[in-house]
């Protein structure tokens, strides 16, 4: 169920993945944390792999791919900017919501998640292939960076300055927000040298906004009364951050697609950047 949701337009039904699948109109990315376990014991047909760690994150730089680096993955994809692009992933579309964060960051616009993700193709029993796609890479040209999606550190720090028009919403789970611990608890990341969160902000876990049943996110009326009821309202600006911005990225995607909040962004340097950087203010 797409309605009710600010522009249901970024978010398609496994249902229509389906009925769309044979004639290629659409191009399908499986965007995940673990390929292993995920798209190498099968995919939706047709789909191409985007491996969070190898495609859309600088390992060297510790960063975000760089435009040539996204250009180079959307030719590997055959894609143009003109495609659509179906983005759908492990972990309930945590990292497909990374991916649609970065591809909306380099302008490609054209983006849709599928609902539930490959939590739900599975529960359904849908077709799964192993077969890898093959495509004739294209010349892909980015559109500049839109800086209009991103945070940096001294957005951070005027967010803090001026806590009544702006709020910082922690996406971890709680242990992190208070510094018990310094990575998420499931998976095996790097940990921040300091634990605890940006002063003033507001701890909702990211997956808050999903149905664990089914990995679907959860209805518009169910999400506004998530945010707002802790005081992340749209007349506010609303700077979301995790531990390097994946989390938040789809925490990002719910709060300004599905909620439509006017103004949106995700601080992908994060607790890693903001937490590690002696000198900069903590809560615990
Ligand atoms: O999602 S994450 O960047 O916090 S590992």
């Amino acid at each position: 169920m797409t309605s009710g949701y600010a522009h249901p337009e970024v978010l398609c039904e496994t249902d229509w993945v389906a009925s769309n699948l044979k004639n290629g109109s659409i191009r399908i990315l499986e965007v995940d944390y673990d390929p292993e376990n995920a798209y190498r014991q099968g995919h939706v047909p047709g789909a191409h792999l985007v491996w969070w760690k190898r495609d859309i994150n600088d390992p060297v730089r510790r960063d975000i791919i760089n435009k040539q680096q996204f250009e180079a993955l959307m030719s590997r994809v055959g894609a143009t900017p003109d495609t659509e692009l179906v983005l759908y992933g492990d972990f309930n579309n945590w990292f497909a919501a990374f991916a649609f964060w970065v591809f909306q960051y380099y302008g490609h616009k054209k983006l849709k998640i599928m609902n539930g993700g490959r939590k739900k193709w599975e529960l359904e029993k849908r077709e799964y292939t192993k077969d890898e796609p093959t495509v004739q890479p294209t010349k892909y040209v980015a559109r500049p960076p839109d800086e209009g999606v991103r945070a940096y550190m001294p957005d951070v720090r005027r967010a803090i300055e001026r806590a009544e028009q702006t709020v910082l919403v922690d996406v971890r789970s709680p242990k992190e927000f208070t510094g018990e611990i310094t990575a998420p608890p499931e998976y095996p990341m790097e940990h921040a040298q300091r634990g605890g969160h940006i002063p003033g902000a507001k701890n909702i876990p990211w997956a808050q906004a999903v149905n664990d049943a089914n990995g679907t996110f959860k209805s518009a009326d169910e999400l506004k009364a998530l945010y707002e009821g802790k005081g992340v309202t749209p007349d506010k600006h609303v700077i979301a951050y995790c531990r390097i911005g994946e989390r938040s990225s789809h925490t990002w995607f719910v709060l300004k697609y599905l909620l439509g909040y006017p103004s949106v962004r995700n601080y992908d340097g994060s607790w890693t950047e903001w937490g590690n950087m002696i000198g900069n203010p903590i809560e615990k």
